[in-house]
């Protein structure tokens, strides 16, 4: 059976469209229902015939849903969860897709005290945004964390589980506040380094004549990609995640001081015991079949 029959998506960018894409092609039956703040996001969805309804306001997209799902940037989530709370029958389960939990779970839980609240994290996406970078198979074989509040039922939890994993998704629960400091070293600072070294090279720019760009070697261009991620979105996880993200930003000035007084003292062996270790990480990675094959770069189509 399937764990819902109506589901509704409020927020149609890259996550919303690829979910919207994903429910068509594995649970063609479900009821499509979507909604986005932007006019011309609405359009694009319509012409693209993602979902059966797409709807004018938010409340609008909720009223017969079994599940809605919120895919709007971390910093919108209360704010769209109050507006939707009027219209959301008693029933219906309420999840996002948000990149940091603890703020949105419990933001979620205030705006929605009649609802079952189950928030989620698919640990997948790429550096483009809006309705024609979504895909179907966006979520396959990659990890999607829920981060059930105390107080949610199990039954809630089952079914969005069920849900994910209809969608090609692997389900792992975490508390929200476990999730945010595990994201915050494999996702969000490698974002903050990613923005640091473009913006850095960006400004030496001037001083090289566009040498930086012109001789960027595969090490950087790779930086560019992650560092091409969504302004919005990325501006909220930080602002959301703060306590985790210094922590970890901490340790990583730690491990950088380090490095730079083993390079201005000639320490080969130090700089050459971290490479093996680290690129032992790498090996693990591909090992445990977690690298996505995404192609670098200079060899792909980007
Ligand atoms: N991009 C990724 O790699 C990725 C991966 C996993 C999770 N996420 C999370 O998914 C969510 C959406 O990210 P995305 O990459 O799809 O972004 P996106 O920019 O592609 O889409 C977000 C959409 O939300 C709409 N929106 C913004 N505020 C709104 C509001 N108040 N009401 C209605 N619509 C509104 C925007 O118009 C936009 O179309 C974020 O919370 C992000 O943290 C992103
Ligand atoms: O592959 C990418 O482009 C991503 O940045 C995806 C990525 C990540 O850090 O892995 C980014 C944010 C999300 O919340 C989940 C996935």
């Amino acid at each position: 059976m399937l764990p819902f029959a109506r589901v509704s998506v409020i927020g149609l960018g890259l996550i919303g469209s690829s979910i919207l894409r994903a429910v068509r092609e594995a649970m063609p039956t479900v009821h499509l229902t979507g909604h986005d703040g932007d006019a011309a996001v609405r359009e694009t969805v319509r012409a693209l015939d993602l979902c059966d309804d797409v709807t004018d306001t938010a409340g609008t997209s909720v009223t017969d849903a079994d599940l809605v799902i919120l895919c709007v940037p971390v910093g919108a989530m209360g704010e769209v969860a109050e507006s939707i709370a009027a219209d959301l029958p008693p029933e219906a389960i309420v999840s996002d897709v948000g990149s940091s939990k603890a703020g949105v779970a419990a933001a979620l839980a205030s705006a929605l005290p009649n609802n079952a609240v189950v928030p989620a994290h698919p640990v997948a996406g790429t550096e483009r945004s809006g309705p024609d970078a979504g895909f179907a198979a966006l979520f396959h074989h990659r990890w999607c964390i829920l981060t059930p509040v105390p107080g949610t039922p199990e039954a809630a939890v089952l079914r969005v589980t069920e849900f994910w994993k209809r969608l090609g998704a692997e389900v792992e629960t975490m508390e929200p506040a476990h999730h945010d400091k595990v994201l915050a070293i494999t996702s969000h600072l490698p974002h903050l380094i990613a923005y640091t070294i473009v913006g850095t090279a960006s400004d030496l720019e001037s001083v090289t004549q566009s040498e930086v760009i012109k001789y960027s070697a595969g090490g950087f261009r790779d930086f560019t990609r992650i560092a091409a991620s969504d302004p919005t979105m990325w501006r909220d996880v930080f602002l959301t995640n703060k306590d985790a993200v210094l922590e970890m930003l901490q340790r990583f000035s730690e491990d950088l001081t380090a490095l730079q007084r083993a390079i201005r003292w000639g320490d080969g062996d130090a700089l050459f015991d971290l490479f093996t270790r680290t690129r032992a990480v790498r090996r693990s990675i591909i090992e445990q079949g977690q690298d996505d094959g995404r192609p670098d770069f200079g060899r792909s189509d980007h």
